[in-house]
């Protein structure tokens, strides 16, 4: 099973959603209680995600409403410098903020977020500044579930999504649930379903699943046997350090296991695999290979301080997934 890409688009992807600030625990393995020092770094799924394929050399573009202040032009300046268009990136002219992520380490396997996002600048995000000449000149939307989560950005996002279907851009949705910014799971079942239904590849953890669904205890065979009903073509559901599953439409189930590592801190696995699985994807590789580069970008970025600066370049991958290979071949 492969996936077909406009391959005179200018843009390999274009990600919309939140850009933000991630302040990572500096004194690590105690609750943030003891935490003193905090290093800041640009955050948000979908620009962790839009960074790492841009280190990773893909054309990269970004859809998303900035604060006006000094995090704001950080953000914008930073991912400018790792390559990511930001020309589609207005500015909040009604004092709302930049989204902040504290994150807690306090352990290698105990790490959380407390995330501050009341009345952030990403959710203003209008439809009106979702420009049809942009999203076709993409191969791919990736879509963030979280900015679903409140108007005018819910509505910015589905018009994002109805032209890319439109323009034959494939669309990429990553649930990445965020409990803090949903009135209730009802509301982000509805939601979700709503734009799963519609994208041709879907991403998430069972639990982002189980959300999706309104449920506890989901299966993957439920899952893919509802939404094969739809547009998508290719199911990704990850279990952590289980590793996990893609599901083409075509009946092939695909594992992909996850490269053991010394882990500093959990979180930054989503993303980086993401953005290495899309990579590989895109560069035409099967998605076993996919699988494969998106465990090695995750194995990577886990054993590190951060989720964006900590992206690896494709060499590192290929290497790790060449050091690893060989080990399981030589059992
Ligand atoms: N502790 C870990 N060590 C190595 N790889 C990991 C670890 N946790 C997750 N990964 C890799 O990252 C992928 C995504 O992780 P997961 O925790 O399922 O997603 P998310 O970060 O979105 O919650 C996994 O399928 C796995 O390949
Ligand atoms: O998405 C956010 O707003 C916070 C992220 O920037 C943070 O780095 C993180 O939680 C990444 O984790 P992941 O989504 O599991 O990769």
């Amino acid at each position: 099973m492969k996936l077909e890409f406009n391959p005179k688009a200018e843009f390999d992807m274009i990600a919309i959603g939140r850009a933000c600030i991630d302040l990572n625990a500096v004194e690590y393995n105690r609750p943030m209680e003891e935490t003193m020092t905090f290093k800041k770094y640009v955050g948000g799924s979908p620009a962790n995600i839009a960074i790492g394929a841009s280190k990773l050399g893909l054309k990269t573009g970004f859809i998303g409403k900035l604060a006006d202040d000094q995090h704001g032009r950080f953000i914008k300046n930073y991912m400018a410098e790792v390559g990511v268009d930001t020309s589609q990136m207005p500015i909040d002219n009604d004092g709302h903020k930049t989204g902040l992520a504290f994150t807690e380490i306090k352990s290698p396997e105990e790490c959380s977020i407390l995330m501050y996002r009341d009345e952030v600048a990403d959710l203003y995000l209008n439809p009106s500044e979702v420009s049809e000449e942009y999203i076709r000149k993409a191969k791919v939307l990736l879509v963030s579930g979280t900015a679903l989560a409140k108007s005018p950005s819910r509505e910015a996002v589905l018009k994002a999504v109805h032209l890319a279907k439109k323009n034959d851009v494939q669309v990429f949705f990553e649930l990445d649930y965020r409990g803090y910014t949903w009135e209730s799971q009802l509301e982000t079942s509805i939601y979700y379903t709503l734009v799963a239904q519609q994208s041709d590849v879907v991403i998430g953890t069972r639990d982002e699943f189980d959300v999706l669904e309104n449920r506890e205890n989901g299966s993957n065979e439920a899952t893919i046997h509802e939404l094969f009903k739809h547009s998508p073509k290719l199911i990704v559901i990850k279990h952590g350090v289980e590793g996990s599953y893609a599901y083409a439409k075509t009946g092939e189930i695909f594992k992909g296991k996850a490269y053991l590592t010394k882990v500093l801190k959990t979180f930054g696995a989503g993303d980086s695999y993401a953005s290495a699985f899309l990579y590989a994807l895109i560069n035409g590789m099967d998605i076993d290979t996919a699988l494969k580069y998106g465990s090695a970008s995750a194995a990577i970025v886990v054993s590190k301080h951060s989720s964006s600066e900590a992206m690896p370049t494709v060499k590192e991958i290929e290497q790790l997934i060449a050091e690893r290979e060989a080990v399981y071949q030589n059992k």
